[in-house]
C-alpha cells in the first residue's frame, strides 16, 4: 500500500532525531577512552565515567520524547531505570556503528573486554554488537529505537501501563513506516529491528548479573548508577 508520512510525524521525528543527535556524551569524556591506561581497574573507570555521563544524556534526551513528561512522575522514573541499560547497549552500539576515525571503537572494544564482566556475558554482548553494525541503521532509525525502548510499558513498577503503550504505539507506527519507505526492498527489515528489543532483554538479564560480580570484587559505581541500577 501506498506509505506516507503524514505532517504530525515528520514533525514528531524531528523533535526526536535533534535531541537524540543533540544529547550526546560530552566529546572530553569520550576522549579519555584513548587517553587513560589500560588495567581492569583503569578500564572499569573509565567505563563507570562513560556509563554516568551517558545516563545523564538519556535523561536529557528523553526529558524530549513528546508525551513522556505528561505521563505520571514515578512512572516516568520506572521507564527510565527499567530501561537504561538497554538505551546504554544501543547508544554503545552505536560506536561500533560508527567507526569512530580516531580509533575509539576498538578502544572501547579492548576496555570493555578487560573490564572485569566474565566471558559467557562478553560473547553474547559483543554478538549484539556485531548484529547492531550489521544493521546499518540510519540516524532516524537508532533514535526511534532507543525511543521505543525507552517507552516499553510492561518495566517493572509501571502503574499506567496504557499511557505508555499509546505514546510507543506512535513511535512503532513511525518507525515502521521509515523502514518501508528507506529500505522498499527489504520488507523484513522492521521486524528485524524489533528483534533486537529482544536481545536487549536477554542483554539486560546478564548485566545485573554483570553488576552483581563486579560488587563482589569490591567495585564501586557512582550514586547515578547506583540509583539508577538500585545497588549500593
Ligand atoms: C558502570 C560501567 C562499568 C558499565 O557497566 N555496564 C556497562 C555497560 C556495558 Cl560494559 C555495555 C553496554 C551497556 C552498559 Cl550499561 C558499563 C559501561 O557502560 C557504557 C554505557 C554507555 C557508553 C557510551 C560510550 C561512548 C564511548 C565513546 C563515544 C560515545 C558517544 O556517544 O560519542 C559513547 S562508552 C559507554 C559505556
Amino acid at each position: 500500500e501506498k506509505v506516507e508520512i503524514t505532517k504530525e510525524q515528520r514533525t514528531l521525528m524531528k523533535v526526536i532525531v535533534d535531541a537524540y543527535s543533540t544529547h550526546q556524551i560530552p566529546q572530553d569524556v569520550a576522549k579519555k577512552l584513548l587517553q587513560e591506561q589500560y588495567s581492569a581497574d583503569e578500564n572499569f573507570l573509565l567505563l563507570t565515567e562513560m556509563a554516568t555521563s551517558q545516563v545523564q544524556v538519556l535523561v536529557e534526551f528523553t526529558k524530549n520524547i513528546p508525551g513522556f513528561l505528561s505521563l505520571d512522575r514515578e512512572d516516568q522514573i520506572a521507564l527510565l531505570k527499567g530501561s537504561a541499560v538497554e538505551a546504554m547497549f544501543l547508544r554503545s552500539a552505536q560506536v561500533f556503528s560508527r567507526k569512530m576515525p580516531s580509533g575509539q571503537t576498538e578502544v572501547l572494544e579492548e576496555r570493555i573486554r578487560k573490564s572485569g564482566i566474565s566471558e559467557e556475558f562478553i560473547i553474547p554482548m559483543f554478538n549484539f554488537y556485531k548484529s547492531i553494525v550489521s544493521l546499518h541503521m540510519v540516524q532516524e532509525e537508532q533514535a526511534l529505537l532507543t525511543t521505543i525502548t525507552i517507552l516499553t510499558p510492561d518495566r517493572p513498577y509501571v502503574k499506567d501501563q496504557q499511557a505508555v503503550e499509546r505514546i510507543q504505539e506512535t513511535m512503532l507506527e513511525l518507525l515502521r513506516k521509515l523502514c518501508v519507505l528507506q529500505r522498499p526492498q527489504e520488507p523484513q527489515y522492521f521486524a528485524r529491528l524489533l528483534g533486537r528489543l529482544t536481545e536487549l532483554r536477554t542483554l539486560s538479564h546478564y548485566h545485573a548479573e554483570m553488576l552483581t560480580s563486579w560488587r563482589t570484587n569490591d567495585h564501586k559505581f557512582t550514586p547515578l548508577l547506583c540509583e539508577i541500577w538500585d545497588v549500593q
